[in-house]
């Protein structure tokens, strides 16, 4: 089995319903996001998915969350923009343009700072 994780930032605000604390005021974070592929074969190249694609996949997903209010975007309309679930619509994007017969998403990590991480695996 093979690994190939890439890492982007992105910069937004946000505020936890019904977190009964200080997170549900408004408020904002610097996500750092942690992307893993795996997969069984590699391509001819000798890569199991290029550094790049990955970060391109990436980048892209993140420009939809960067400088937004998260609690705003229809995805988070009924549920908490939490680094779980951050990191659980980052696992769904990204697999839908990633995953191939021979490699998937394995797992998106959101740290919400340098010291807390959340992590989806998704269903499998
Ligand atoms: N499991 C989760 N717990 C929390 C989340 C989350 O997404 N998943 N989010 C928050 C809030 O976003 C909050 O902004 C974080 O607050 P806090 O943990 O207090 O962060 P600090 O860096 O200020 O904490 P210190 O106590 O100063 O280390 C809360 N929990
Ligand atoms: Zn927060």
């Amino acid at each position: 089995m093979y690994e190939v994780k890439v890492m982007a930032d992105f910069a937004a605000a946000h505020n936890l319903r019904n977190f009964r604390g200080r997170c549900e005021n408004l408020h904002g974070h610097n996500w750092k996001v942690e992307v893993t592929v795996r997969g069984d074969r590699l391509e001819e190249s000798g890569v199991l998915v290029d550094f790049g694609e990955v970060k391109d996949a990436l980048r892209k997903a993140l420009h939809q969350l960067d400088h937004q209010y998260l609690n705003d975007l229809t995805y988070f309309q009924d549920k908490n923009p939490s680094s779980e679930l951050i990191a659980r619509y980052l696992f769904e994007t990204l697999s839908a343009v990633i995953d191939g017969p021979h490699r998937r998403v394995h797992s998106v990590s959101a740290w919400e700072s340098k010291d807390s991480c959340a992590t989806y695996y998704g269903e499998r």
